[in-house]
C-alpha cells in the first residue's frame, strides 16, 4: 500500500521583503492565514495578525520609522540590559541594532514542526559595538508562527570567547487591547513586585487580578509560566506562556484626563 501525506514546507511560507525605508522584514504565514512580520531592524516582531487578520500589536501612531531610534511597539527585544538598571541606554542596543537572517537555522523538532513557519534572526556584535560593551556575544532570536496562530519567540544567548558577562533580557510585548479600563491581567495575584513609580519600592500584589485606574510600572517578581490578559471588551484573552524568564513587567501609561494610553515614542 502507498502512502501519501502533504508535506509542510516552512520556508514556502515565508517571505522576504522590504518595508517602505528600505529596510529588510519577514513576513511569516500559517496556512490558516495568520501572520507575523519580523523587521531586521531591532529583530523585532511589529505585526502579528490572526485568521480574521485582526492585529494583535499595539503600535505608536506616532511611531514612524527612523533607524536608530526604536518605535515604541511591537515586541522589542531588551538585551543586554532591561529598564535603566544598568550603565547602557535604556532597555540595552538590541532593539536598535540591525540583525541579519541565519539562512541554515537548527531546524524545528519533527514533533513540532507541521504547520509552523519560523525564522532565525543574529546579532553579533561589530568593532564599534565592542567599544561600548566589550564582550563577545551572538544572540539568536527565534520567531515562529503555529498552525494555530500561536507566536513564539525563543532566544539564546552564547558567550563566544569566554569572557564572562553578565546581562538582562526581556520581551517589552505590545499587546493591542481596547478601553484599558476593561482590561485585567491574571496570573499575578500575591506576587511580590518593584514599583518603578516608587522608587522601585516592594509592595505585595493584594487584588485578585491586575486592573488598571492610573499609570502602572512594575516589575513582578518569581511569577509563574502564564499569565493571561482579557480584555472584556473585545472578548479577547492572551495567554503569555514563558520559560527561563522568572520576572514579568507591567506597563502602562497614562492620560489622567482623558483615560487615554499615551501615544509617544522616544
Ligand atoms: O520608552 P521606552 O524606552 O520604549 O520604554 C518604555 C517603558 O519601558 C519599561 O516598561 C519601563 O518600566 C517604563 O518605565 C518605560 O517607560
Amino acid at each position: 500500500m502507498r502512502h501519501s501525506a502533504a508535506v509542510w514546507d516552512y520556508r514556502a511560507a515565508i517571505e522576504h521583503t522590504k518595508d517602505w525605508n528600505g529596510m529588510d522584514q519577514v513576513v511569516l504565514r500559517n496556512p490558516q492565514g495568520a501572520s507575523a512580520r519580523v523587521s531586521l531592524h531591532g529583530g523585532k516582531v511589529f505585526s502579528w495578525r490572526n485568521e480574521q487578520g485582526e492585529e494583535l500589536l499595539f503600535t505608536s501612531s506616532k511611531g514612524i520609522f527612523q533607524p536608530p531610534k526604536a518605535v515604541r511597539g511591537g515586541i522589542p527585544v531588551c538585551f543586554p540590559q532591561f529598564g535603566n538598571c544598568g550603565s547602557l541606554e535604556q532597555h540595552g542596543f538590541a532593539r536598535s541594532k540591525i540583525w541579519t537572517v541565519d539562512d541554515n537555522p537548527p531546524p524545528l523538532h519533527p514533533n513540532d514542526s507541521h504547520g509552523k513557519s519560523f525564522i532565525d534572526l543574529l546579532l553579533k556584535p561589530s568593532e564599534e559595538d565592542l567599544k561600548c560593551w566589550p564582550y563577545s556575544y551572538e544572540c539568536r532570536l527565534r520567531v515562529s508562527l503555529a498552525a494555530n496562530g500561536d507566536l513564539a519567540l525563543t532566544s539564546r544567548v552564547r558567550n563566544i570567547n569566554g569572557k564572562p558577562f553578565s546581562f538582562s533580557f526581556a520581551y517589552h510585548t505590545y499587546l493591542s487591547v481596547s478601553d484599558i479600563s476593561e482590561v485585567r491581567v491574571e496570573g499575578l495575584e500575591t506576587l511580590d513586585y518593584l514599583d518603578n513609580l516608587r522608587q522601585r519600592e516592594r509592595f505585595t500584589e493584594q487584588g485578585d487580578a491586575l486592573t488598571f485606574e492610573s499609570e502602572v510600572d512594575r516589575v513582578y517578581l518569581s511569577c509563574p509560566n502564564a499569565i493571561a490578559i482579557l480584555d472584556h471588551e473585545r472578548k479577547r484573552t492572551y495567554v503569555i506562556r514563558k520559560d527561563g524568564l522568572p520576572d514579568v513587567a507591567v506597563w502602562n501609561p497614562w492620560e489622567k484626563k482623558s483615560k487615554a494610553m499615551v501615544d509617544l515614542w522616544r
